[in-house]
């Protein structure tokens, strides 16, 4: 079964009950009237060749096997399959010779981070909207000894098991559930990841508080978000759609996140990033081949199509008391 691993990883350091609780709501949110599309999803996902890749590396590219390992009918049989789950946000992943060119050079991210943060050997990672999965594979190569994602979105969860279908890992899972669905009061985690998703929370504070619930005293929070300039007190509050995204709630000045993470207790705050987003960052690709950020922004790229400063995104890295 896809999270039995992960459930026996929680029974191993005592979190029975939450063990429990987990996969009761996981199996849930994961059954086919939950969504219109999961039956057939599903059924892709469970028709899948089984196949060993003959390598496995999570470089940039999250590379799954080469050609050689797939027969013409499985390729064809493959390619529906990831076809049947766009649009493809966070990559780029590369299965057997099938290039997945995603919206998102997600690993610019990771590399703009990764040399700020504690080394991730042996840590228990939380990865809060972690997508389809792509930063959390990062993080295993970082030898995280296990790497929680959560995603409510069904389809990027499908994603992920499409993936780990052919990876099999034991040390990193996705589950389809939002932060609000953590138990209150966690304490298990070393390293809690959320990045891109301050500004859809409606209440940026509490979202602050509960990934400080979710860490272990002493954790490290990785917070990467949207920021505005401005001096310390301000945060934009878009009217309605900010680069046509309709559920943005605040976008903070950088100042201003400093003092949101000073006053829900953490500790050793540091900003180590702040970089706008670029045209060759976030980007249509075949893969996501519907509106992307050109499209958002005004000719000269300064402001988003409703008027507001483009977008920048800042890296915040802090300690949990
Ligand atoms: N309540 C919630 N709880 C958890 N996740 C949520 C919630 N609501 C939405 N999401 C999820 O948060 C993710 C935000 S994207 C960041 C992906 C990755 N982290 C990245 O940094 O590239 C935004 C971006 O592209 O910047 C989506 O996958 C949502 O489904």
């Amino acid at each position: 079964m896809t999270y039995q691993l992960f459930y026996d990883w929680l029974g191993s350091v005592g979190q029975t009950t939450w063990q429990h609780q987990l996969a009761q709501y996981t199996t849930r949110r994961l059954s086919p009237e939950q969504h219109g599309k999961l039956p057939e999803w599903q059924a892709m996902l469970k028709a899948l060749p089984v196949i060993k890749p003959s390598e496995i590396k999570f470089d940039d590219v999250i590379q799954i096997g080469n050609a050689a390992d797939v027969d013409a009918q499985q390729r064809e049989q493959i390619l529906a399959g990831l076809k049947l789950l766009l649009p493809w946000r966070k990559g780029p992943y590369q299965l057997f010779d099938i290039e997945i060119d995603t919206e998102w050079r997600s690993d610019w991210k990771w590399q703009r981070l990764k040399p700020h943060i504690q080394p991730l050997s042996g840590r228990a990672v939380l990865d809060i909207g972690g997508g389809n999965g792509y930063h959390g594979w990062r993080m295993v190569e970082e030898g995280a000894q296990m790497v929680m994602g959560i995603d409510p979105t069904w389809l990027f969860v499908m994603q992920y098991q499409l993936m780990q279908h052919f990876i099999q890992s034991e040390r990193h899972f996705v589950f389809p559930l939002g932060i609000e669905h953590m138990p209150p009061e966690l304490a298990l985690f070393d390293t809690v990841f959320s990045m891109g998703v301050l500004y859809h929370r409606r209440s940026p504070i509490d979202h602050l508080m509960e990934c400080r619930q979710c860490l272990r005293s002493g954790g490290e929070l990785v917070l990467e978000t949207l920021v505005v300039p401005g001096e310390a007190g301000y945060a934009l509050m878009p009217e309605n759609r900010y680069a046509r995204m309709r559920n943005v709630w605040f976008i903070p000045s950088v100042d201003t996140l400093i003092q949101w993470l000073t006053r829900c207790g953490f500790q050793a705050i540091r900003c180590v990033d702040v970089s706008p987003t670029s045209l060759a960052e976030q980007r249509r690709t075949s893969w996501m081949p519907s509106q992307s950020l050109a499209d958002f922004l005004t000719e000269d790229g300064e402001l988003t199509v409703e008027g507001y400063p483009a977008p920048l995104r800042a890296i915040i890295v802090a300690n949990s008391p």
